[in-house]
C-alpha cells in the first residue's frame, strides 16, 4: 500500500517536509533535508546510512529533540495507539515533552554505555524514572524485574550492582529494560550494539525481536551496519546526503535495490555475516551539509550519473508498492550494477 494512502490506524509517526538546520560561520548547515516518511506501527524500520548522513539527527526530530542551537522544520505527528488526538511534536511544550519522552517514545541513544550515572545502582536509575514520570514505584519496579527477566539478566543482581559492575552487554539490555519501564509504544535505538562484540550484538538482535512482540513495539533501529540490520527490520530507509534515498520493505532492498547508492553499500558488504569492520567503504568524499551540490546529491560519486544527474534532483518516485527511490535511473540500475547472483551473495 502506498505511504500517503494507508490507513492512519497503520501509522505511529507522520513526518513532512522535515529538516534541520544549524548556522555555522560557514552558512546554514542543513543536515536533515525535506524528509517524508511514514512509521507503521508494530514495525521495526532500520535507518541505515553512512557515518554522518544525518540518521542521528532525523530519529532525534520524532522526540523533538535535536541539540541546541539545531532548528527543527515540517511536521512530525504521531498517532496515539488509543483514541487520543494525534500529537504534533514539535509543538509540544518542555513540560509535554518531558512526559511524552519516555511514555510515548523512549530512546536509547548512542554511546549508551556511559547513559548511566556511574554513581548510582541501577536501581536508583529505574526508581528516579518512575519517580520523574509519577508512577506507582512499588509496580513499576515489578514490571522492571519482569523486563530484566525477559533480557535474560538476573533482577536482583542487577539492580543492585553499580553500572561499572556490569558487562557491556549487561548493561546495554539493563538501558534497554529501563527505556521500557515506562511502557512506550516507540524504542528509537541509536546504534546500541555499536560497542558490543559481534556475539552480544547478535543476541541483542534475538532479544529485540522478542521484545517487541511481547511489548507491542514499534522498533527505530539506527546504524551503519546493514546486514545487522537486514536481520531485524521489516523495511529500510536508506540515507545518503542528510536526505532519505530509498525506503521500501527489507527484502526488496536487499534483492531490488533501485539507488546507486544502496547497491553500491550492498556491494561493499561482502556477506551479510561478515562483521562490519571487515566491511569496505564506500569510495569518494562525504557530502558537505553547508554546500548544496546542485542536482543529485549522489552523482559525484555515481557510476551512472550523468549530465541530468549533474543538473536536475531527482524526485522521489514509487518503483512498487511502498518502495521509493530518488534515481532518474532505477530502472536501469539493475543492468548496470548487478547485484551479485540477484542478492544471493548479500544474504
Ligand atoms: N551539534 C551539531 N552542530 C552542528 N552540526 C552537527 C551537530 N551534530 C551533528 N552535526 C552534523 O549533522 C550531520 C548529521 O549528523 P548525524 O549525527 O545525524 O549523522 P549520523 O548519520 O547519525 O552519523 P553517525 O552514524 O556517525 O552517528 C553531520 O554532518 C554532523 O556533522
Amino acid at each position: 500500500m502506498d505511504d500517503e494512502t494507508r490507513d492512519e490506524s497503520d501509522v505511529v509517526f507522520e513526518v513532512r517536509d522535515l529538516e534541520v538546520t544549524f548556522g555555522t560561520d560557514r552558512g546554514e548547515s542543513k543536515v536533515v533535508r525535506n524528509v517524508d516518511l511514514d512509521i507503521r506501527r508494530n514495525e521495526t524500520l532500520g535507518i541505515v546510512g553512512e557515518s554522518g548522513s544525518g540518521k542521528s539527527m532525523l530519529s532525534s526530530t520524532l522526540m523533538n529533540a535535536v541539540v541546541e542551537p539545531g532548528e527543527t522544520s515540517g511536521e512530525v505527528t504521531y498517532y496515539p495507539p488509543d483514541d487520543r488526538e494525534p500529537i504534533s511534536v514539535l509543538d509540544l511544550s518542555e513540560s509535554e515533552l518531558r512526559e511524552f519522552r519516555w511514555e510515548e517514545v523512549s530512546m536509547v541513544f548512542q554511546g549508551a554505555m556511559s547513559s548511566f550515572n556511574p554513581v548510582k545502582r541501577v536501581r536508583g536509575h529505574f526508581k528516579e524514572t518512575l519517580e520523574d514520570h509519577n508512577r506507582d514505584v512499588d509496580a513499576g519496579m515489578e514490571r522492571a524485574r519482569g523486563i530484566l527477566e525477559d533480557l535474560y539478566l538476573d533482577p536482583e543482581r542487577v539492580l543492585s550492582s553499580y553500572p561499572y559492575e556490569l558487562s557491556g552487554g549487561m548493561k546495554q539490555r539493563a538501558l534497554i529494560a529501563l527505556s521500557l519501564v515506562l511502557e512506550p509504544e516507540v524504542l528509537v535505538m541509536d546504534e546500541p550494539t555499536a560497542a558490543l562484540d559481534l556475539l552480544m550484538q547478535r543476541s541483542i538482535i534475538s532479544l529485540l525481536r522478542d521484545l517487541k512482540e511481547a511489548y507491542d513495539l514499534t522498533i527505530i533501529f539506527i546504524t551503519h551496519d546493514l546486514p545487522l540490520l537486514t536481520k531485524l527490520a521489516d523495511r529500510l530507509v536508506v540515507m545518503y546526503a542528510f536526505d532519505v534515498v530509498e525506503m521500501g520493505d527489507t527484502q526488496d532492498i536487499l534483492y531490488h535495490a533501485a539507488h546507486p547508492y544502496t547497491r553500491m553499500l550492498l556491494q561493499a558488504t561482502p556477506d551479510l555475516n561478515v562483521p562490519v569492520d571487515e566491511m569496505r567503504s564506500v569510495e569518494g568524499n562525504k557530502p558537505d551539509p553547508v554546500v548544496r551540490i546542485p542536482g543529485c546529491s549522489y552523482h559525484p560519486r555515481c557510476p551512472m550519473a550523468d549530465e541530468s544527474c549533474k543538473q536536475e534532483e531527482p524526485p522521489m518516485v514509487e518503483r512498487s508498492p511502498g518502495h521509493r527511490t530518488s534515481c532518474f535511473y532505477h530502472d536501469e540500475v539493475d543492468e548496470a550494477m548487478p547485484l551479485r547472483s540477484d542478492g544471493e551473495g548479500s544474504r
